[in-house]
């Protein structure tokens, strides 16, 4: 067995809110092997962040891991103290938004916010300025910079700032949720780029978007989760030729294609509500596939299929494939 950097294991995690718990992540297992960049692909709601959040113990209230097993190198991320969890954060693992703003304070100048997470794991003044000016140029910003508010930056040189922040200490993983969404498009490629540099150093990447085209570009592997469930998982390869679940297909052929005239078909129907979820498997509501073929009932509306591994490193969880 590769010895993989992360190892995530039947997470579950609810949302408690007044108008009911909301399932939002459903036994999730995955793993990370150490410079492997990971997609979590997906519409909006079927639970990326949620479980990108997870693997720092920071899911927001009223939000609760109910289940499950984060391990990060031999060590259960739930069963850390808050100090062991400050050690690892902006360390050894490094997390990126959306919006840039979320984690830089836009009173502080961008030399000084860079510096001081490495001055609070430990690095002297001085060096901490000085490394400032490196990772600046690292990610293809000039030094004088460091001077700057964050409102005086675009949005995507405020990215930049803030991957710059995240690769102070050579993490082994970056945690990126949606971190072009919000940037044009030669802009997203940049910062993709410089994700890419990352992964060339040696860093693990977990990779959220929407957008499976996105994910395709540079990705290792693709995981695709679906109303709270991670529905496939496996490489690139795999994923695009082979996709397995009806879901995968239906998300593939939603893509626009630049050459070819093929119909763009969208997925029919919305994501369920996850304060009461579909029975059986989440997507058969949905499913084509469900639709088409009457031996199916009772078997995917009553119960929910458990992952499992087709070929090497790709994982299905479909009553279609047993
Ligand atoms: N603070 C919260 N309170 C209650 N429910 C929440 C909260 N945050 C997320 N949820 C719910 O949890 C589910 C998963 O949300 P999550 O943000 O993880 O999805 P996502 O895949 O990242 O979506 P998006 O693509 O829109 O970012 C959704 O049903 C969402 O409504
Ligand atoms: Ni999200």
């Amino acid at each position: 067995m590769i010895k993989m950097l992360l190892d995530v294991k039947n997470l579950s995690i609810y949302y408690y809110t007044l108008a009911g718990t909301v399932k939002a992540v459903e036994n999730v297992s995955f793993a990370i092997g150490k410079r492997e960049w990971v997609s979590f692909v997906g519409e909006s709601g079927s639970g990326k962040s949620t479980v990108a959040y997870a693997i720092l113990n920071l899911v927001p209230s009223p939000g609760q891991i109910i289940n499950g097993k984060i391990i990060f190198e031999d060590k259960n991320i739930l069963e850390l103290t808050n100090e062991e969890l400050r050690e690892i954060r902006g360390k050894e693992i490094s997390m990126i938004f959306q919006d840039p703003m979320t984690s830089l304070d836009p009173l502080r100048k961008i030399g000084d916010q860079i510096a001081e997470v490495m001055i609070e794991h430990g690095i002297e003044k001085e060096e901490a300025y000085e490394k400032a000016k490196e990772l600046l140029k690292k990610v293809n910003l000039p030094e004088d910079r460091i001077s700057y508010y964050p409102h005086q930056l675009s949005g995507g040189q405020r990215q930049r700032v803030a991957i710059a922040i995240a690769m102070a200490f050579n993490p082994k993983l970056l945690i990126a949720d949606e971190p072009t969404t919000a940037l044009d498009v030669i802009v997203q490629d940049a910062i993709m780029d410089l994700i890419g540099t990352l992964k060339d150093e040696g860093t693990s990447i977990f990779f959220v978007t929407h957008d499976i085209s996105l994910a395709a570009e540079r990705s290792d592997k693709i995981a695709v989760m679906y109303a709270g469930k991670l529905v496939e998982f496996g490489r690139v390869e795999q994923i695009l030729e082979n996709p397995l679940h009806p879901y995968t297909q239906s998300l593939l052929a939603s893509v626009p294609d630049l050459w070819s005239e093929k119909e763009i078909k969208a997925i029919p129907g919305y994501p369920p509500d996850l304060r009461n979820p579909p029975s059986g498997c989440r997507f058969h509501p949905r499913c084509p596939i469900f639709k088409e073929k009457p031996a199916l009932k009772g078997i995917c509306d009553v119960t929910e299929p458990k992952a499992i591994e087709i070929e090497k490193e790709h994982f299905v969880a479909c009553h279609l494939h047993r």
